[in-house]
């Protein structure tokens, strides 16, 4: 029998058009990501990915559709209902340097989420009565940089130690889930290669779900458990990972793994 994982996150029927375009960035889309499962999303530029990530972060209003956050309402939650659910939602973006504020150092940085929700402490700390730097320590040592690092300013580190405090700051408010944008796109391939490892052990230990975008085919396969191909603000096919190779794909699917094979 195979057991059905919790739904960590449904969006039924998204649907978003900018201001000043006349095609939707956004057209019916709906998303189902369960409980430990990764789903990563591909497409061509402008297919509307960042857009669905946006959405589903509430960080971009839409014009149609629901979101429900484990099985709960959550596009139309306010306040502190909405704030207390949002930091259960974890956000990397492609580029680690403007995430975070070249005038804070990095514990700083990292502690904000933290700072604003005192009370708030994760359970995979091994206390709960540590200090701020003392937290801070141990979240870095997650992402396995070191706690010399607390008192440096984000122009003092790599692009890869800066996409690990992202990462570290992603994962301090105990998140079910985290959207992942491009989160390799803007590192050399050592650091790519690395930041990939990283989040796969974070989502094991974690136990995390993930929506992971990028235009990297080989890097969305090698972490995805279900992939997502969009175009043109549609979702145009879906598979497991492992059926990449093994079924008949949509035409446009067969092109992007034309490319990825080449
Ligand atoms: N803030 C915005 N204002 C107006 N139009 C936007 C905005 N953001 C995205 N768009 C438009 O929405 C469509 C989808 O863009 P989106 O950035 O979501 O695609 P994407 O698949 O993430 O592309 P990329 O891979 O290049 O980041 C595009 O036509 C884009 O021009």
């Amino acid at each position: 029998m195979t057991t059905v994982l919790p739904t960590i996150l449904k969006a039924e029927h998204l649907t978003k058009t900018y201001n000043d375009h006349h095609t939707p960035a956004l057209s019916d889309v709906s998303l189902t990501i369960r409980q430990g499962e990764c789903v990563g999303i591909v497409g061509e530029s402008g297919s509307g990915k960042s857009t669905l990530a946006r959405c589903l972060l509430r960080l971009e209003s839409f014009d149609q559709g629901t979101i429900e956050f484990r099985e709960q309402p959550y596009h139309s939650l306010k306040g502190s209902a909405f704030r207390q659910a949002r930091q259960r939602i974890g956000a990397v973006f492609q580029h680690p340097t403007a995430a975070l504020n070249p005038k804070l150092t990095i514990i700083d940085s990292l502690m904000e989420p933290l700072d604003l929700q005192p009370t708030v402490r994760p359970s995979f700390l091994s206390s709960n009565n540590y200090n701020r730097q003392q937290i801070a320590t141990q979240l870095l040592e997650q992402v396995h940089l070191p706690a010399t690092l607390l008192s440096a300013y984000p122009h003092e580190l790599s692009g890869g130690q800066k996409q690990r405090v992202t990462i570290a700051r992603a994962i301090s408010t105990e998140p079910d889930l985290i959207v992942l944008d491009e989160p390799t796109a803007s590192l050399d391939v050592t650091s790519q290669a690395a930041v990939l490892k990283l989040l796969q052990e974070l989502q094991q230990s974690l136990h995390l779900s993930y929506l992971f975008i990028s235009h990297d085919l080989a890097a969305v396969y090698q972490m995805s458990d279900r992939i997502v191909v969009m175009r043109h603000g549609q979702i145009v096919d879906q598979f497991a990972a492992n059926d990449l190779y093994h079924k008949e794909r949509h035409e446009y699917t067969a092109s992007l793994l034309d490319v990825f094979l080449a």
